[in-house]
C-alpha cells in the first residue's frame, strides 16, 4: 500500500460562536482515487475541505499533504491543492484567461499556456477566453472556478459541492473532466448531498453528519448499504408469528402484526420479491396493500449511527 496523498489526523473546529462544526477527524486520501464526502447541509464538509486548504483554522489536529505538515509547510502543502470553491469569488473585469493564468502564477508557476489552453478546452470555455467574467453565464463562471482551480497543476483537487445548481450539460463535463484527471494521477475530493453524485464518481466515499465522520467505505459496500429498501405488505388477517416457511426471506412484522416488513437490496440482480410474493400465496397469506420505500439520506443516516451505536 503506498503513502496516503493526504492524512488528516485529530483535526476538529469550533467556531469562534461556539459551534461544534467538526469532531475530532481520521481521514487518509490514498494517491489518485475520488473521494467523495457524503452529508447534508451543516454537516461539516466545508469546514473539514476549508481547514485541509488553510482557509479556516483547525482547533486542534494535524494535516500532512503529500509529507508536508499544512500549517508549519504551508506554501509547499498549499501548491499541491487545488480548490474550487462553493462561491465565486473573482474579478468581474478581468477576462477569462487572465484570471486563469494570474491563479497559476499565484502558485509560482510560469506562464504555461499549452497548459492553460488544454484546462481551457476540457472545460468548454477556450472560446470565451477573452470574454471578461462578468459577462459570462453562472455555469460558465462555475467552469472559470474549476480552470482556476487547475490552473497551477495541483495533485489533489478539491470540489465543493461541484454541481450544487448546475445545468445537465456542466455536470456531465465536470464529470468527464474528473474521470480525466483521475486518469491523469490526480486525487480528487468532493462533497456532495447526492448520493447518486457520490455513486457515479467515487472510489471511496465518506458519510458524515453533524461534524461527526461516521464512515468511509469503499463505494460499492457502501452502495449495497444503501440500496437498502423496504417493502410493507399489509395483510389481510393480522399474523402472530412469522411462518418458518418465510424464513428465507428478511422479514419482520410490524404494527401488531397486520404488516409484513420487507427488507432486500435493490441494487442486488434478484429482489427477492416474486418468489416471496409466490410464497405467501402458496401459504394462503393474503395482502390488502403492498408498498416500497427508498431509503432517503437522511434514514441511511439514522441507519449508520444506529449500526455505530449497536457496534
Ligand atoms: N464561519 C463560521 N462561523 C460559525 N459557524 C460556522 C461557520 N462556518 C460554518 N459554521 C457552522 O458550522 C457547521 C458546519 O458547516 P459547514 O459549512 O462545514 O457544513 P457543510 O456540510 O459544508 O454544509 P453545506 O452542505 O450546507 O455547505 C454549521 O452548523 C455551520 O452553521
Amino acid at each position: 500500500m503506498t503513502e496516503p496523498i493526504l492524512t488528516v489526523a485529530g483535526v476538529s473546529k469550533t467556531y469562534d460562536s461556539g459551534t461544534v462544526a467538526l469532531q475530532p477527524t481520521d481521514l487518509a486520501i490514498n494517491r489518485g482515487e475520488i473521494f467523495a464526502l457524503l452529508g447534508p447541509n451543516g454537516a461539516g464538509k466545508t469546514t473539514l475541505i476549508n481547514i485541509i486548504c488553510g482557509i479556516v483554522t483547525p482547533s486542534s489536529g494535524t494535516i500532512t499533504v503529500d509529507g508536508h505538515d499544512a500549517i508549519r509547510e504551508m506554501r509547499q502543502a498549499r501548491r499541491r491543492i487545488g480548490l474550487v470553491p462553493q462561491e465565486l469569488h473573482v474579478d468581474m473585469f478581468e477576462t477569462v484567461l487572465a484570471t486563469v493564468t494570474f491563479s497559476r502564477r499565484l502558485f509560482g508557476r510560469s506562464g504555461h499556456s499549452d497548459y492553460i489552453e488544454q484546462v481551457l478546452r476540457d472545460l468548454s470555455l477556450w472560446d470565451k477566453r477573452k470574454a471578461k467574467i462578468m459577462e459570462l453565464s453562472g455555469g460558465m463562471k462555475r467552469r472559470v472556478l474549476i480552470a482556476k482551480a487547475l490552473a497551477h497543476e495541483p495533485e489533489i483537487l478539491f470540489l465543493d459541492e461541484p454541481t450544487a445548481g448546475v445545468d445537465v450539460a456542466l455536470r456531465r463535463d465536470m464529470w468527464k473532466l474528473v474521470h480525466k484527471l483521475r486518469a491523469g494521477g490526480t486525487t480528487i475530493i468532493l462533497t456532495t448531498h447526492y448520493i447518486e453524485e457520490a455513486e457515479e464518481m467515487a472510489d471511496r466515499v465518506g458519510v458524515i453528519n453533524q461534524g461527526k465522520l461516521l464512515l468511509v467505505d469503499d463505494k460499492d459496500a457502501l452502495m449495497q448499504k444503501l440500496g437498502k429498501r423496504e417493502m410493507d405488505i399489509t395483510l389481510s388477517e393480522p399474523m402472530a408469528d412469522i411462518p418458518a416457511a418465510l424464513s428465507e426471506w428478511d422479514v419482520s412484522l410490524a404494527e401488531d402484526g397486520r404488516r409484513l416488513r420487507y427488507v432486500f437490496d435493490a441494487t442486488a440482480e434478484r429482489t427477492g420479491i416474486p418468489s416471496l410474493l409466490r410464497k405467501l400465496a402458496d401459504l394462503g397469506i393474503g395482502f390488502k396493500d403492498l408498498e416500497t420505500s427508498k431509503s432517503s439520506l437522511e434514514d441511511i443516516f439514522v441507519d449508520l449511527v444506529a449500526d455505530k451505536v449497536a457496534a
